[in-house]
């Protein structure tokens, strides 16, 4: 379990974290999500002892990174898949991680296997995909077999076959019992993978709670409404319309509605005397609850914000790491 607790971090008198408290519990994937620069890296640095928080505290399954004495046994971390000793092979560099908990070579092999490095685990690290040295990463991560696993950016750079991977493995890992945190600035990512959210924006957190939780309380509830003619839409059109209500033509006789009840468009359409052959209530997707929950939070944005959010949607944003 990790407990953060008014969390604060500030550099050069610009606050990167500001006054944050979360929980993030065993048994589940935990998603941290937020736009560029919104403070993931920055919390999970002080969550692992790298960055000294400002103010507040931050424990891992009870105390503090740095008074736990064998720390690779009770969290494992990908926080920077580069900072490896480029001229060392794979093996090598998780004996030396390894060597320093007391962690045997068998534990060192069976990692290697389920990261699926086999094949290249005698290849020095400074030749090594993107790909393969996240997976090295995580690699390094689970050495210590802990109970708490902390991955920032876990699918970045990684194929479909590599994401699905980590998905997996997040999945799996929660399911016996572990607490997993991944970061992301994908909602499209952490939807398929984590069952809890904590969304965060300008170093504040913005929403704390489960994926279906997030989608019932944020995103616009549309309803889809066929009616048998153009006339007939129309007709609907004007009933309806009045404040907060938004209709969206799409195509003749094809309406969504968001900002009113699927009854009370029906009750207007009975008063109308139109036929509705269609009344469909559409879910939000995450993606919208998502740049709905993080519109104003974005850092950075230049000119139009719909098109960053466009952006974040579509998973293009990924590059701008
Ligand atoms: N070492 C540092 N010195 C100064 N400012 C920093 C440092 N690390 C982070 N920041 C600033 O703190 C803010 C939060 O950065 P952080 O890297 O934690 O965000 P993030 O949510 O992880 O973003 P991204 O998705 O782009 O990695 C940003 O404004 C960033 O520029």
């Amino acid at each position: 379990m990790i407990e953060a607790q008014g969390l604060v971090k500030v550099y050069g008198g610009k606050p990167a974290v500001q006054d944050i408290s979360f929980t993030v519990q065993p048994g589940k994937v935990t998603g941290f999500l937020g736009p560029n620069g919104a403070g993931k890296s920055t919390t999970m640095r002080m969550i692992m002892g790298l960055d000294a928080p400002t103010a507040g505290r931050v424990t891992v399954n009870g105390l503090p990174y740095a008074r736990h004495k064998a720390p690779l046994r009770q969290v494992g971390a990908l926080l920077d898949a580069k900072a490896v000793h480029t001229s060392r092979s794979a093996y090598h560099h998780l004996r030396a991680m390894a060597a320093t908990h007391g962690i045997g070579r068998k534990r060192v092999h069976d990692v290697i296997e389920l990261t699926g490095l086999g094949a290249v685990a005698n290849k020095r690290v400074g030749g090594f995909s993107l790909g393969m040295g996240q997976r090295l990463g995580i690699a390094a991560a689970l050495l210590g077999d802990p109970q708490t696993v902390i991955l920032d950016e876990p699918v970045n750079g990684l194929d479909p076959e590599g994401v699905l991977w980590v998905r997996t493995l997040a999945r799996s890992l929660a399911a016996e019992g572990r607490t997993v945190f991944l970061s992301s600035h994908l909602m499209s990512e952490m939807s398929q993978t984590a069952d809890h959210l904590i969304v965060i924006g300008r170093g504040r957190i913005i929403a704390d709670a489960s994926v279906q939780e997030i989608l019932d309380g944020r995103g616009r509830a549309r309803t889809r409404v066929r009616t048998d003619s153009a006339e007939g839409a129309n007709l609907l059109t004007g009933a309806l319309a009045g404040p907060g209500v938004t209709i969206e033509a799409r195509e003749a006789g094809l309406l969504e509605v968001s900002g009113i009840e699927p009854r009370a468009i029906a009750q207007a359409a009975l008063e109308h005397r139109v036929l509705v052959c269609e009344l469909t209530p559409l879910q939000a997707s995450l993606e919208e609850a998502y740049l709905d929950l993080t519109r104003d939070e974005v850092e950075y944005h230049s000119g139009d914000l719909s098109g960053i959010h466009d952006d974040i949607a579509a998973g293009t944003a990924a590059a701008g790491k």
